[in-house]
């Protein structure tokens, strides 16, 4: 069985307002003392409750910076939740940020096996695939070649085709469906079509709202990281739709820059952009 629980769950990240800085500037400018370069706290999630089980479909919906990737990203594991508590049950499989951690010197062969056993795969299972993984990835011979050789969309075919070689519980996918050349994302979606079907439970982010309606069966809204609504898609999106208006500039994108945080973030990113505040 399949289950996710969120309750009251926020995630916020702080950031430095000057980007990284000389040593002698940041001597001579006084970068170090707080009030020079003060800490701004991004409320990306704010006190969010979601329950999900078997069968549940769940599309997300919302601005540029509403949250939505950190929302995977925190059911995924990748962050810890600042406030609240996360509780994710049934084997993960995680379609963001595909192509990056492989390992640049091993050929593509061994990086498939690191990341098969990443993926809570064993030799034995892995061994059953592995051919399959290579045949899918139509990678031939560069697969005894150091993956630091290969293109971008050659890395991304050999991530998409580890990745959706598991057999998940819970599906994570964030706006993947653009991986690789025409050729491969005709074959990347079929796949997709069947990892879906196979899920118990999904949560898809995405801005193609026709992708959304077609295939899930539940859409949360987020707005500055809070969520707005919950329900049946089509509500869902009218609902995201109306809040957008006609001239499509209803609301600032990014997450909550509000100076109201009482909380020490667990998850402080370090990071060199410089706060749009
Ligand atoms: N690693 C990070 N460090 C600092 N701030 C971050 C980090 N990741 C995300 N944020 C901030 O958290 C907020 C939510 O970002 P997130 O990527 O979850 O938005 P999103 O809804 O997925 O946006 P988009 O539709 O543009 O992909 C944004 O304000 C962003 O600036």
């Amino acid at each position: 069985m399949a289950k996710i629980e969120l309750n009251d769950v926020s995630l916020t990240f702080t950031i430095r307002q000057q980007r990284k800085v000389p040593l002698k500037e940041y001597l001579v400018k006084g970068l170090f003392r707080e009030s020079r370069n003060p800490r701004i706290p991004i409320h990306a999630l704010n006190h969010l409750n979601l329950t999900a089980h078997d069968g549940d479909r769940i599309g997300v919906v919302g601005h540029n910076g509403a949250g939505k990737s950190t929302l995977l990203k925190l059911l995924a594991g990748v962050y810890p939740p600042t406030k609240g508590t996360r509780v994710v049950e049934g084997r993960i499989c995680s379609l963001f940020d595909i192509a990056l951690g492989f390992e640049m010197d091993a050929n593509g062969w061994e990086n498939i096996r690191y990341r098969g056993y990443l993926l809570g795969e064993t030799p034995k299972s892995l061994e059953k695939k592995i051919d399959g993984i290579a045949a899918f990835s139509e990678l031939g011979a560069f697969l005894d070649v150091p993956v630091r050789y290969y293109s971008s969309g050659m890395l991304v075919r050999l991530a998409f085709s580890i990745s959706t070689a598991v057999s998940p519980e819970v599906l994570l996918v964030d706006e993947v469906l653009g991986a690789g050349d025409l050729a491969f994302q005709v074959k990347a979606r079929e796949r997709m079509r069947e990892l879906m079907a196979a899920a118990r439970l999904m949560v898809l982010v995405t801005h193609d709202i026709g992708t959304l309606e077609q295939i899930c069966n539940r859409a949360i809204w987020l707005q500055h990281g809070a969520l707005m609504a919950d329900g049946e898609p089509r509500e869902v999106v009218a609902k995201y739709k109306r809040s957008v208006g006609p001239s499509g500039a209803a609301h600032p994108v990014g997450g909550d820059l509000s100076d109201t945080d009482e909380d020490e973030p667990a998850a402080r990113a370090t990071t060199e952009i410089r706060a749009a505040a």
